[in-house]
């Protein structure tokens, strides 16, 4: 992939003192299911995301790290507590948000180019316009000879790269991602995890990237938030102080980095065994 180094990300107004980009204050999330059970899958959580700030979110399974991501969007409403975008409580889909989830949000009936322009043409921008971007952003994930083809005829690891252009397009000021590369395959999974650090580090939005992978959380993020066993609630935070730019060929081989990852994994690993 090209080196990136113009903004995709909107750079938010203002100045240090504005509010967090993203805030749960004391969040509890109950599913009650069609045979009248209850789940709860957050209880009395609370996290913080500056302006920024790449955050990661590992915990057990099925321990609630999906819900949050939902709840941050507005998809879903908690039973109690605040969910805050930008200061503002979370009302309805914000179009400054963007997502990539692990199954790639491709059409696969339209082409590579007309699958990056929809965003675009969607929030209104002339066809030409948008086709211009798209051509930029196709360039800038590297596939350039690819614009014509469908995703089926990509490998896994391009059409991750289309859903990045698809998403970085828009110009997200906060970007959610849900295992976005656990079902890429090792090689090409390190591949994306340093493009997606490219295109962060050019601009000043803020990531919530969920995964199962600690490994993966320590490489990419600022800060690493490990959750309990459900009823989810925040166990521990660990700011990640591994310098930067981090190369994902190497950053795992280091030192510091395999002392973080004892150390979050005696922690993770008790909520693990509880699940
Ligand atoms: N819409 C829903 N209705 C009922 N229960 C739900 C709903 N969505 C999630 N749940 C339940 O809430 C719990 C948390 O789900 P969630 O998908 O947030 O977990 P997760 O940590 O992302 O899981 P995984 O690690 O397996 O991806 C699970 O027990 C799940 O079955």
């Amino acid at each position: 992939m090209n080196a990136i180094n113009q903004n995709a990300f909107a750079k938010p107004a203002g100045n240090a003192q504005q509010s967090p980009a993203i805030e749960l204050d004391n969040v509890t999330c109950r599913f009650i299911t069609a045979d009248g059970k209850a789940t709860v899958a957050l209880r009395d959580f609370s996290m913080s995301v500056a302006r920024g700030e790449f955050v990661a979110v590992v915990g057990p399974t099925g321990c609630g790290k999906s819900t949050t991501l939902s709840l941050i969007t507005g998809l879903l409403k908690p039973t109690m507590g605040q969910v805050r975008v930008m200061g503002q409580p979370v009302d309805g889909i914000d179009p400054r948000i963007g997502f990539v989830f692990q199954n790639d949000a491709v059409f696969p009936w339209r082409s590579v180019r007309d699958n990056v322009a929809a965003g675009p043409l969607f929030r209104g921008k002339p066809k030409d316009q948008a086709y211009e971007l798209a051509n930029e952003w196709i360039r800038r994930v590297g596939l350039d000879k690819f614009g014509d083809h469908y995703p089926h005829q990509l490998s896994g690891g391009m059409r991750k790269r289309v859903a990045l252009a698809q998403t970085f397009i828009n110009s997200p000021e906060i970007l959610l991602m849900d295992e976005p590369f656990s079902a890429l395959d090792m090689q090409t999974r390190t591949l994306m995890q340093g493009e997606l650090l490219q295109l962060w580090s050019a601009h000043a939005g803020s990531v919530v990237f969920v995964t199962h992978d600690l490994e993966e959380a320590i490489a990419l993020a600022d800060k690493v938030y490990v959750l309990t066993a459900r009823p989810a609630t925040l166990k521990s935070t660990y700011p990640i102080d591994l310098p930067r730019p981090r190369v994902m060929e190497e950053v795992r081989y280091e030192q510091r980095f395999i002392d973080i990852s004892r150390k979050i994994w005696a922690d993770l690993r008790e909520e693990v065994h509880i699940a």
